[in-house]
């Protein structure tokens, strides 16, 4: 994969709205992410990151508000233009999502077959050289990925959302489940891959060491709202109660104080 061209895709959410039945996930949320910027999200569990990132991606419909992905309003694109555009777009799925159905080589390459962009010899040279990219020989192209490990079960599944080289890349918990080591090799391999496609990225977290590694700008959602966004490497000390709490881990604070009532 060559070194590419800084994108001109930035994603920017204006007061976009979501519900569940009786429970409204996302509540309004604004959020700008520029183009070329990494973005990490933070928030506790069930706050509706997931489901932020699938509105994004045109998984889920939001009820109401914007998505602009390169100052196009997405949602007022006809199928054709989205599809296109969503093509641009790539994805880490949390616990990889990988097909056990398939060799690593096929899923690396499935946006490719699957869009014939890409004959089935030509894709194995390819997931040979992606693989490469994060660390893997080629000849783990032809196993499943029942038979790897966890930490390199995330590999392919980096691998698989950077092949068809994305100028857009969310990362949904990308390093959940690793030993802290091999959670910082993802990290670096994450920056690696996002710097070399100078792509716009947009990560899930719960782990700070990790979002100070691959963020440049953070953001909290709590509520269904952004509460706070500012520097990621803030993080801790940001004189946000709230954020501090969350970055810390602490029991007390007001985010407990919540939840106990
Ligand atoms: N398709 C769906 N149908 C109904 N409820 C949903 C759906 N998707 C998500 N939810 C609900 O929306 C809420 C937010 O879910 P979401 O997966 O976005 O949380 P999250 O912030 O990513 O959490 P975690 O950190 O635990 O992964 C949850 O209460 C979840 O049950």
């Amino acid at each position: 994969m060559s070194s590419q061209r800084p994108t001109t895709l930035g994603v920017k959410l204006i007061g976009l709205r979501k519900a569940f039945g009786p429970k409204q996930v996302l509540d309004g949320v604004n959020l700008d992410i520029p183009p070329n910027s990494s973005m990490v999200v933070l928030g506790g569990s069930g706050s509706g990151k997931s489901v932020m990132l699938k509105c994004i991606l045109g998984l889920i419909q939001p009820d109401e508000g914007v998505i602009e992905i390169g100052g196009q309003d997405v949602l007022k694109m006809s199928a054709r233009d989205r599809t296109a555009l969503m093509n641009r777009i790539g994805m880490l799925f949390q616990n990889g999502a990988l097909f056990d159905s398939l060799p690593v080589w096929e899923n690396v390459c499935f946006k490719l077959l699957a869009q014939k962009r890409i004959t089935r010899r030509a894709a194995r040279d390819k997931a040979a050289e992606v693989l490469a990219q994060v660390g893997l020989a080629a000849s783990v192209g032809d196993l499943s990925p029942a038979e790897l490990s966890g930490g390199m079960q995330k590999r392919v599944a980096l691998a698989r959302a950077v092949a068809a080289e994305p100028e857009i890349i969310l990362f949904d918990e990308p390093t959940t489940g690793l030993d802290p080591i091999m959670g910082a090799v993802i990290d670096g391999l994450i920056a690696d891959c996002v710097h070399r496609l100078g792509a716009t990225a947009i990560s899930i977290t719960h782990d700070m060491a990790s979002a100070r590694r691959i963020g440049q700008q953070a953001a909290m959602l709590y509520r269904g709202q952004v509460v706070w966004t500012g520097p990621a490497a803030q993080l801790g000390d940001t004189g946000n109660a709230m954020v501090d709490q969350f970055a810390r881990g602490e029991r007390e604070g007001p985010i407990t104080m919540e939840l106990r009532r």
